[in-house]
């Protein structure tokens, strides 16, 4: 096997998400790269202890915590700085996609509240708290946020689902000059469709359609989007590969942004 770089070597990260998908695989590669600690963050207890043992134990550690709440996201900050003495990257990646209807005139606001309780509310309590022992403890850390293309265009569904992501982008640019003076770097990965439980889960129908209009509108062809490509973008922002890059919305979505919209006859 050939022998893997270390480009996180020593440094202690918290994946919140983990769980599955995209923060799954970013564990497992961060874990691979040397990384002294992987923290786990997660509401799905069973599939996250799952993760965290066939990841070696000394490196990777599952934590319940449901990022919507403050609380338990500073005490599992806190439990990670405690453990580890310090926070050297947040992944900010835990993300829920609520119901596909949700459009303007029909907006059920319940279910609005849940989307962006979790996806703009968590998102900012998790850098919030990252940022606060990475400044305490003096760490020029590494925050990544998990956007979305959908952070960057209107759409004719999910309204609620892309606000919570246009305001990550608005989290990442605002943290990035507020934390770039403790030498923090902030940034985001903005994924096209990939297959993940979220996106096969609530409304299968609806998301096989997304993926399939996805697929061939993108300017790349011949490849298909995994959680690996993701895994790696994540790597590459949390590692000092680039240590000169902050406020990046970093697309990862071969080309299909710069495209009309594929969404919209949805
Ligand atoms: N899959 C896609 O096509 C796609 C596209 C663009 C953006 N994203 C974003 O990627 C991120 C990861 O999604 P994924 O596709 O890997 O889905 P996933 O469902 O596989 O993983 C999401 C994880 O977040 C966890 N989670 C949900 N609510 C939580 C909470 N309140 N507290 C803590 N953890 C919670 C889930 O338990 C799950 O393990 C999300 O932010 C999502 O919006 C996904």
């Amino acid at each position: 096997m050939a022998e893997v770089t270390q480009k996180l070597k020593g440094k202690v990260a918290i994946v919140t998400g983990g769980a599955s998908g995209i923060g799954e695989a970013t564990a497992r590669l961060f874990a691979q790269h040397g990384a002294r600690a992987v923290i786990i963050a997660d509401i799905q207890d069973e599939k996250g202890r799952a993760v965290a043992a066939s990841i070696p134990s000394q490196i990777c550690s599952y934590v319940q915590c449901d990022v919507s709440d403050e609380n338990q996201v500073k005490a599992m900050v806190d439990w990670t700085v405690q453990k580890y003495g310090q926070l050297d990257i947040m992944f900010s990646n835990a993300g829920i996609v609520g119901n596909s209807g949700q459009k303007v005139l029909d907006l059920d606001l319940s279910q609005f509240d849940r989307v962006m309780n979790v996806n703009a509310r968590g998102m900012a309590a998790c850098v919030k708290h990252a940022g606060r022992v990475m400044v305490e403890k003096r760490v020029r850390g590494s925050i990544i946020c998990t956007g979305s293309i959908a952070a960057s265009r209107g759409g004719t569904w999910r309204t609620d689902y892309i606000m919570s992501k246009h305001a990550v982008l608005g989290l990442v640019r605002s943290a990035c000059r507020q934390l770039g003076e403790y030498g923090i770097r902030v940034n985001s990965i903005s994924p096209s469709a990939v297959m993940t439980p979220l996106m096969i889960s609530a409304e299968a129908e609806v998301s096989m359609k997304a993926l399939k209009r996805y697929g061939p509108q993108t300017s790349l062809k011949g490849i298909t989007l995994t959680v690996k490509h993701l895994a790696e973008a994540a790597l590459f922002l949390a590692s000092d590969d680039s240590a000169f890059v902050s406020g990046l919305d970093l697309g990862v979505d071969g080309g299909l942004i710069s495209l009309p919209d594929p969404m919209s006859s949805l």
